[in-house]
């Protein structure tokens, strides 16, 4: 009676077991083992009961069979078999000894480690490809702090850079060309903070605030005492400033005429005189120029001297307006709003559908107008979504569909009501009103506004709108 107890509960205990738990004498001859873990071993379960684990070893069942080498150890021993069935195990087997010291029995616990397996190389996979992407954000890094703070995805821009890079080794007289806010005087910066002078100043002058009567003052300089207002100890012009260092005129279009040719002397003899002075000094700069006018057009006017044009024209870099280079848009738009929300301690984030939209925006003023639009957003935006409503109206009518967008009706009311209140009362009825009749639900709404439906619901309560027929 004690005996089937004994053989009833280590039936229980083997059967029930996660491991697949296997005994054999001393023979190698299997006694006992679970049946629902056969599987693994890619044999009928019932069919290796009475089998010999050398055999099962020789079929490559088994291999290797622990239970062969608990019987030639007579000691434990733990192991990782490879099965038929391509699954990986961790047996683990020990001996079991008579009075006498001999081995009787051995016993084995294994359990199906293939899973685990997998995810530890899954993990290292990642682990690997971590450590690329690590690479790839710290060489991302240093390209980035490499150019200065200029950020571009576009092949246009790349170009440029690469130019200003080569060109940034030589003294040769650089002309930035494109419209207002691409990035002119950025790109001076970054060829000057490249260049052998870096560590020398970089005098920045922007030809269209100079007036004329001053322009040679300002320029040149002056001894002391040389006019009427002029100071005591007289003053070194901005171009004796630029020694040893690069000289920026930026809107050199705007320069007049005759001031053109002053300019154009001090550029062929690299000399310049003060007003009242006596002597001329010798002047080492390098040159760069900007402008957003036509300045070839200028020259065929005979607006700008095509001498002056010559020497300034050594290598013109073209810079494309943003909507020629979309690519460069949407990682702009992410670091303004990183930068701005760091600069007023902040923490505003971008709707996905205000995200869309100041994407596919055309940005005519370029990437000034989207840093002013970003930060004027992020200070004015009530909640700490951005949600497309936010934003100002010509930009936000591009995500609307045509029947949603705001007529011109509306924006001749924003010029002509200095009211800001009264303005985005306006608009927002408009808005709701043109969406109320496009649309069933307040969901609807609210999906096509780009607004939450709580706000809808919030906004025609407030203007008191409501569905007509
Ligand atoms: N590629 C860029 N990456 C990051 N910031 C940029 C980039 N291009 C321009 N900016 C930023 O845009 C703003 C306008 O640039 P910048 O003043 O250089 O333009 P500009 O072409 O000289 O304009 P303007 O013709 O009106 O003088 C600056 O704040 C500048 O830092």
């Amino acid at each position: 009676m004690e005996n089937y107890l004994l053989e009833t509960e280590l039936d229980k205990i083997i059967e029930t077991s996660n491991n697949n738990i296997t005994i054999t004498d001393q023979d190698g001859i299997i006694l006992r083992s679970n049946p629902n873990h056969w599987s693994i071993y890619g044999i009928e379960p019932n069919q290796y009961i009475g089998k010999s684990v050398y055999q099962l070893q020789e079929e490559g069942v088994l291999s290797p069979s622990i239970h062969a080498m608990v019987l030639e150890n007579k000691e434990p021993v733990q192991i990782l078999q490879k099965t038929k069935t391509g699954r990986t195990v961790m047996a683990t087997g020990f001996p079991v000894f008579n009075q006498r010291g001999e081995v009787i029995r051995a016993i084995s616990y294994s359990q199906d480690q293939t899973e685990i397996f997998n995810l530890q190389e899954q993990y290292k996979d990642l682990e690997k490809k971590l450590v690329s992407y690590q690479t790839e954000v710290e060489e991302l890094r240093g390209k980035e702090s490499d150019y200065h703070g200029i950020l571009y995805r576009s092949s246009s821009i790349e170009q440029i850079v690469r130019t200003i890079y080569r060109v940034s080794k030589t003294d040769a007289s650089v002309l930035l060309l494109g419209p207002s806010g691409v990035g002119k005087s950025t790109f001076a910066r970054m060829l000057h903070a490249q260049s052998s002078r870096k560590d020398e100043p970089f005098i920045e002058v922007d030809c269209s605030t100079i007036p004329e009567t001053l322009f040679e003052s300002e320029m040149f300089g002056y001894e002391a005492g040389s006019f009427t207002g002029a100071s005591k100890q007289g003053k070194q012009g901005l171009i004796e400033q630029a020694e040893q260092g690069t000289l920026f005129l930026d809107e050199i279009g705007e320069l007049p005429l005759a001031m053109q040719a002053k300019l154009l002397r001090v550029l062929q003899e690299k000399k310049v005189m003060r007003i009242g002075g006596k002597k001329e000094h010798q002047v080492d700069f390098r040159l760069i120029t900007a402008t957003n006018k036509n300045i070839e057009e200028m020259v065929e006017k005979e607006a700008f001297r095509l001498d002056l044009f010559y020497r300034i024209n050594i290598i013109p870099l073209q810079i494309p307006p943003l909507k020629e280079r979309r690519e460069d848009i949407p990682i702009l738009v992410q670091h303004y709003v990183h930068t701005i929300n760091e600069k007023y301690k902040m923490s505003k984030k971008l709707h996905a559908l205000t995200y869309d939209i100041l994407t596919q925006y055309s940005w005519p003023g370029n990437v000034r107008e989207l840093e002013n639009v970003i930060e004027r957003v992020i200070l004015t935006a009530d909640e700490e979504t951005i949600h497309p409503e936010h934003l100002p109206i010509n930009i936000r009518n591009i995500g609307l569909p045509a029947e949603n967008q705001l007529v011109a009706e509306t924006e001749h009311d924003i010029v002509e009501d200095a009211d800001w209140k009264t303005v985005i009362e306006k608009t927002e009825k408009a808005l709701l009103s043109r969406a109320l009749e496009h649309c069933k639900t307040t969901y609807e709404m609210a999906k096509s506004l780009g607004i939450s439906q709580p706000t809808v619901v919030r906004k025609l309560k407030q203007y008191s709108i409501i569905r007509k027929g």
